[in-house]
């Protein structure tokens, strides 16, 4: 009998054949005044891959988010971007070539409507320079009709401003004008800080699903739970280093390495 053809199961067909990462940072280090938070950071995101990094306050968690996305500079190393070299270059350069931010505390105008909010961010792909016209074609666009599809919260507050929308709804506000630029590279700061459960599972289904149209997603974060629930890999972030890298399905089932990682197993009540 001939063998069956293996049927598609996301995270396990990606292990099998790996592809070219999205996200490539070699040997990447920044930090401020003379001084290193970040040292040597090597790290892959395949296309629809998860990558997390989990890591305590002052970890160095947004200084790497902030330094991928070119608002701050490197000292040495690299971030490319479907291997395109774009190490040190200006924002708005990094955003064409691909990679998005959703960055932490949201960053809403208040005064200004859901609906302008969509409008102002919305950024037809064009042609990657030196990517012979690749990018344009692969990425599937984003428009504002489109982000209030996936979120439909949003289409119905699409007249309110800023000021008056909930915390989950700001967090949302903001990964649609991430979206909006068409990024096949995701940075998510903290992503689910401060929100109710509910919104959590809500914010970790659209990883999901945004994985699942091929987007590469890297994720930071403190807390350990968000990156079990959703991610393929998991770095943990001490001090600027990495020190640990962990398989993300197996953590599913026993989280307690990643716990051990972080230093956050349980001690024993004394007898
Ligand atoms: N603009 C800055 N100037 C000087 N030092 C900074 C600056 N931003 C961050 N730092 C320092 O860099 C280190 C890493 O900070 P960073 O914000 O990247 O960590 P984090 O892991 O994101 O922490 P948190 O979870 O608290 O946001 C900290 O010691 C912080 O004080």
């Amino acid at each position: 009998m001939p063998a069956t053809a293996p049927q598609s199961n996301g995270t396990a067909e990606r292990r099998d054949a790996p592809e070219p990462p999205m996200l490539q940072l070699n040997g990447l280090t920044a930090g401020y005044g003379g001084g290193t938070v970040l040292h040597e950071l090597d790290l892959d995101v395949p296309p629809g891959g998860v990558h997390a990094v989990v890591g305590h306050n002052g970890a160095g968690k947004t200084t790497l988010v902030h330094t991928i996305a070119g608002l701050h500079r490197p000292t040495a190393g690299s971030v490319r971007a479907n291997g395109r070299d774009v190490s040190g270059r200006p924002a708005h350069q990094v955003a064409r070539a691909g990679i998005g931010l959703v960055p932490q505390g949201r960053r809403v105008f208040a005064g200004l409507t859901v609906g302008e909010h969509l409008r102002l961010s919305y950024r037809p792909p064009r042609p990657v320079k030196g990517d012979g016209g690749r990018g344009a074609r692969h990425q599937r666009t984003w428009t504002p009709d489109r982000v209030l599809e996936l979120l439909p919260r949003l289409a119905e507050r699409r007249g309110h401003r800023g000021s008056d929308l909930s915390g989950g709804e700001q967090q949302m506000l903001a990964l649609a004008r991430a979206l909006l630029g068409s990024p096949r590279v995701l940075l998510l700061d903290e992503p689910t800080e401060g929100l109710a459960p509910l919104l959590v599972r809500q914010i970790r289904e659209l990883i999901g699903t945004l994985a699942s149209e091929g987007i590469a997603i890297l994720l930071v974060s403190p807390s350990p739970t968000l990156a079990v629930e959703s991610a393929d890999t998991v770095t943990v972030l001490t001090s600027g280093r990495v020190t640990a890298r962990l398989d993300g399905a197996p953590l599913r089932a026993d989280p307690a390495p990643l716990h051990a990682a972080l230093d956050l197993t349980p001690v024993p009540a004394p007898s």
